[in-house]
């Protein structure tokens, strides 16, 4: 997959120089499964100030593989540019000039919150002992941040596929602390598509011999489940885009300089080959697994009543949105979440598939200028 050898496993972890990143100590934190995780800590970035009476807070969770840098330049221990460059910042939609901005990097990811790569109390990486997660869980380590940064309540709570659901979680489950919600790209519950999805990328993880049931971060540096990562991200990544898009931008091209009857590769696989050696640098398989896992087991109703039940709880004010070409969490999702909640779906028009809320920042920008507005 790539010529270049690969980062050792767990380069991710918090021996990096950690930038502007902060940390929150979560121990312990009681899990809807029962099980108590000790030693954890959660990592976050906030712009802007919080106001003297509290009231300009907004919360911001990211979706599977990204994290707490919203906006930003790339710096050590995060060598991209923020995921929300164009929506959050001073004057923008998002203006970091009258809100305090908090986002967490999600309890069980690798780009500074406690998860599988972690280094345990015993000086070995958590692995396979990291227990299993829900989006309730996560929410959870985000009630404690909220506590601990003394926001008693969130003027806004907005994010995208699982930080929809996050976001969700936090109206249902918090109602009393959101007053406003935007929930992008997601659903109440996950549907057979979505966990059919993911259930072939965790195959495709578990089956790398790399893999050892999750224990592989021992392995020396440029060894892991590099190659199962990768074929999870690139069939993600094709449910993440629209096949109109695909279609325009590569057809049945070939890849420059290469020839698939030659064993060459058509434009759109070396694509694919391009996101998935992407990730596989800068994403821990094990994270992958247990947010992934979280994605599926997601559903707002679980001993709440139902559904139904469960989005009557919410008083926050919502804003359901979608894409029209999002072929993972499809509007009918949207449409559905939003009856439940008393509203209606608002539909972007965009190319992009699951990938638009992260790409149209201008249509995601006037949602959120709509939500604050009335904040
Ligand atoms: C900015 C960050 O990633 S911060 C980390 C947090 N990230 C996230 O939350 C989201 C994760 N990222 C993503 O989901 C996606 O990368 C997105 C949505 C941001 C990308 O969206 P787009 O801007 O539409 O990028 P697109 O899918 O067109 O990919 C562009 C890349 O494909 C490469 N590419 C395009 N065609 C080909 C091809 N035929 N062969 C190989 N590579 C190709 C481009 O060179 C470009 O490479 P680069 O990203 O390394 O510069
Ligand atoms: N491309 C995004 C979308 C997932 O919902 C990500 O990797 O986080």
């Amino acid at each position: 997959m790539t010529s270049r050898p690969l980062p050792a496993t767990g380069a991710w972890r918090e021996g990096h120089p950690p930038g502007r990143r902060r940390w929150l100590g979560l121990d312990p934190l009681d899990l809807e499964s029962g099980s108590r995780l000790t030693g954890a800590r959660l990592a976050y970035e906030t712009w802007g100030t919080l106001a003297p009476d509290g009231g300009n807070a907004v919360l911001v969770l990211h979706a599977l593989t990204g994290d707490a840098h919203l906006r930003g330049p790339a710096e050590p221990g995060h060598p991209s540019a923020g995921w929300w460059e164009g929506v959050v910042g001073p004057g923008l939609a998002l203006d970091t000039d009258r809100w305090f901005v908090v986002a967490p990097n999600a309890l069980g990811g690798c780009q500074g919150s406690t998860g599988p790569a972690t280094t345990a109390a015993d000086g070995r990486a958590w692995g396979s002992r990291f227990p299993a997660l829900t989006v309730r869980d996560l929410v959870r380590a985000e009630v404690a941040l909220a506590d601990a940064l003394g926001v008693d309540g969130w003027a806004a709570v907005i994010g995208g596929s699982l930080g929809g659901m996050r976001a969700l979680e936090w109206a249902v489950d918090q109602s009393d602390r959101v007053r406003s919600a935007l929930l992008l790209c997601c659903s109440a519950v996950a549907t057979a598509e979505q966990i059919a999805w993911s259930s072939a990328q965790l195959h495709a993880i578990r089956a790398d011999p790399d893999w050892l049931g999750g224990d592989y971060h021992e392995l020396p540096a440029g060894r892991g489940p590099h190659a199962g990562l990768g074929l999870a991200r690139r069939i993600a990544h094709i449910t993440y885009r629209s096949p109109q898009e695909l279609q325009a931008r590569f057809g049945s091209a070939a890849q420059d300089g290469e020839d698939p009857a030659a064993g060459g590769r058509y434009a759109v696989e070396s694509y694919l080959d391009h996101h998935a050696e992407k990730l596989v640098r800068r994403f821990d398989a094990a994270s992958y697994v247990r947010l992934t896992e979280a994605m599926s087991a997601h559903d707002v109703g679980r001993d709440r009543g139902g559904v139904g039940a469960a989005l009557r709880r919410v008083g926050a004010r919502t804003l359901v949105a979608g894409v029209d070409s999002d072929r993972l969490f499809p509007p009918a999702d949207q449409h559905a979440l939003a009856r439940g909640l008393g509203t209606s779906a608002r539909i972007i028009g965009s190319s992009y598939g699951h990938d638009g809320f992260l790409i149209e920042t201008e249509q995601v920008s006037e949602l959120v200028r709509e939500l604050l507005k009335g904040t």
